[in-house]
């Protein structure tokens, strides 16, 4: 695991979180993103090296908003980067961690994605991710 790529916060409207965390960083939303296979809208700003990813539910099966409805709003998950996914994928395996995806998916940003099991984390829902740049194979 290279660093921490982002914290995912789940809200209720990324037009209102996106002026709350701009005033709180003092920096604009740089990029607002539809992931459809995640049912999700993402804004993202850059805070130092790290970025925080804003998510919005864009209908009720998605994860975000299960994850409102049971906790309310509040950090959902940590990102970290890592340069090749499929092996890290493998060494959590071997570790014992349940991934929730067999194969990488494409996440917001141009990156492939991964999540583990948040039972398995002490609560946290941890996310792998790669930038597409990095890909070797
Ligand atoms: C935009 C793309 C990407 C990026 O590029 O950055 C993203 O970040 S997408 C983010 C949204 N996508 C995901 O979260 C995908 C992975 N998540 C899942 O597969 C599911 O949400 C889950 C974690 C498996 C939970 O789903 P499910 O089992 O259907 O929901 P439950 O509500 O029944 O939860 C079971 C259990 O897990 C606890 N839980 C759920 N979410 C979280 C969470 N984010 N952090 C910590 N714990 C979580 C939930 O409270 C339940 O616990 P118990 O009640 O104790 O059983
Ligand atoms: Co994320």
């Amino acid at each position: 695991m290279e660093r921490i790529e982002h914290i995912g916060i789940a809200v209720n409207s990324i037009e209102n979180a996106g002026k709350v965390y701009e005033k709180l960083l003092n920096t604009p939303v740089y990029k607002t993103e539809e992931v459809k296979s995640e049912n999700v809208i993402t804004a993202f700003l850059q805070c130092g090296p790290n970025k925080i990813e804003l998510l919005e539910a864009t209908s009720e099966d998605s994860p975000i908003a299960k994850f409102i409805a049971k906790k309310g709003e509040g950090v959902h998950h940590i990102a970290f980067e890592v340069l090749d996914i499929r092996a890290e994928m493998e060494r959590l395996k071997s570790e014992g961690f349940v991934l929730l995806n067999e194969e990488p998916k494409m996440g917001a940003d141009n990156k492939l994605v991964c999540f583990v099991h948040p039972k398995g984390v002490n609560g946290v829902l941890v996310e792998l991710c790669q930038n597409q740049d990095f890909i070797t194979s």
